[in-house]
């Protein structure tokens, strides 16, 4: 695990924004097209807000959530709602999103027609993820339902995942989807999730889902 400490959270927001689209340029270089994994979620909004306007060919660029709560598009906790908004504006207008997220009571409903869709577009070119202070990265979380079949090596691309006290249903890419990524970072910020990644990094995947990717990632933080 590489390890970036930025002095407060603009610094951070501008310079990975950058490190993102340097990456996803440097790729579209060789690649017809690209994909771009984001987390949902209170952190990466300023990032977005960067990375919408960098000077890339927006059109070959596929992104696609981490995971995402089982909610309509339009509802305030969609992380689709907030990809929309924030990520897919100005110069990334132009790029394509790959849906988490079919009208359905549950996910396990749409994991087969949502799945058939992803499979092309792996690898992961760029992956951002977040980190809860539980210790959770996408939607595996401690004690979540399916999180042994999200962390098992021959895993579907998308597990369903409950766990007690969340206010929704989730999916989530697989862990061995999201280590696989070309180039894999996670973004976290205030001293909680500071303590939070570094109890982690002693612990299993099964007790801090995010150990499951920890090893292959470059950590952004601030303060
Ligand atoms: O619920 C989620 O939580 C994590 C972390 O979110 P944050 O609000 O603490 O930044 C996020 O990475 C994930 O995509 C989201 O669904």
């Amino acid at each position: 695990m590489n390890f970036v400490e930025y002095p407060d959270r603009d610094m951070l927001a501008i310079d990975l924004a950058n490190k993102l689209a340097g990456e996803l340029a440097s790729i579209l270089h060789h690649e017809d097209r690209v994909t771009l994994v984001v987390p949902g979620g209170t952190t990466p909004g300023p990032i977005f807000d960067d990375l919408c306007a960098a000077d890339l060919d927006w059109g070959r660029v596929d992104v696609m959530l981490s995971d995402e709560r089982w909610v309509p598009e339009d509802h305030p906790r969609s992380n689709t709602k907030l990809v929309r908004e924030r990520l897919l504006t100005d110069h990334a207008s132009a790029a394509s999103m790959v849906p988490l997220y079919a009208d359905a009571d549950a996910p396990e409903d749409m994991v087969a027609k949502l799945a058939p869709a992803i499979e092309p577009k792996l690898p992961i070119s760029v992956a951002l993820l977040g980190m809860g202070a539980d210790m959770h990265t996408a939607s595996l979380f401690p004690r979540g339902d399916n999180l042994r079949l999200a962390l098992d090596a021959h895993a579907p691309v998308l597990v369903p995942m409950r766990a007690e006290g969340l206010e929704e249903q989730r999916i989530s890419l697989s862990a061995h989807v999201l280590r696989d990524a070309i180039n894999l970072h996670i973004v976290i910020m205030g001293e909680d999730k500071k303590e939070a990644l570094e109890r982690a990094r002693h612990l299993t995947a099964e007790e801090a889902p995010v150990r499951a990717i920890l090893d292959n990632a470059t950590v952004h933080w601030a303060p």
